[in-house]
């Protein structure tokens, strides 16, 4: 059976070539069903957590599956955007990011901190650049 996809929230794709250029929009780890993995219910009241390390390999793994649909990897990623609701996350992001990228061989990257991203359980999301010759 095929895999249910991850629908774009408005009037973009997921992913654009430019020549040898592949960009893909910001992206959060939002599920096909439009549930977001990384969030923990944390007590009977139904509190939540919002888990930056499952957030931020969600998305990542979103990602990666938006280059795969165009033939490319997160090995062709050359620079990377992400956008944190909280700095206080950064340790966290950090630390998730490092197990799909390595210091010496992977891309460029720029993080910031956001007032709001699209759905208030977001907490992390990204987008980025990658080159893979046609
Ligand atoms: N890229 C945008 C939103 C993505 C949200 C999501 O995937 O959950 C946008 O609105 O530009």
């Amino acid at each position: 059976m095929q895999e249910k996809k991850v629908t774009p929230r408005g009037a973009y794709p997921h992913t654009k070539r430019a020549g040898d250029f592949i960009f893909v929009s910001g992206t959060s780890s939002r599920r096909p069903d439009n549930t977001i993995a990384g969030v923990d219910i944390i007590d009977e009241m139904g509190t939540k957590h919002l888990n930056i390390a499952t957030q931020t390999r969600e998305v990542l793994k979103n990602i990666e599956k938006n280059l795969q649909n165009v033939g490319a990897s997160l090995a062709d990623v050359v620079d990377v955007t992400s956008f944190l609701v909280n700095m206080n996350d950064f340790a966290g992001y950090n630390k998730a990011y490092g197990e799909f990228f390595d210091k010496e061989t992977g891309p460029t990257r720029t993080t910031v901190a956001v007032h709001q991203l699209p759905h208030p359980d977001l907490v992390v999301e990204i987008k980025v650049m990658a080159y893979k010759k046609q």
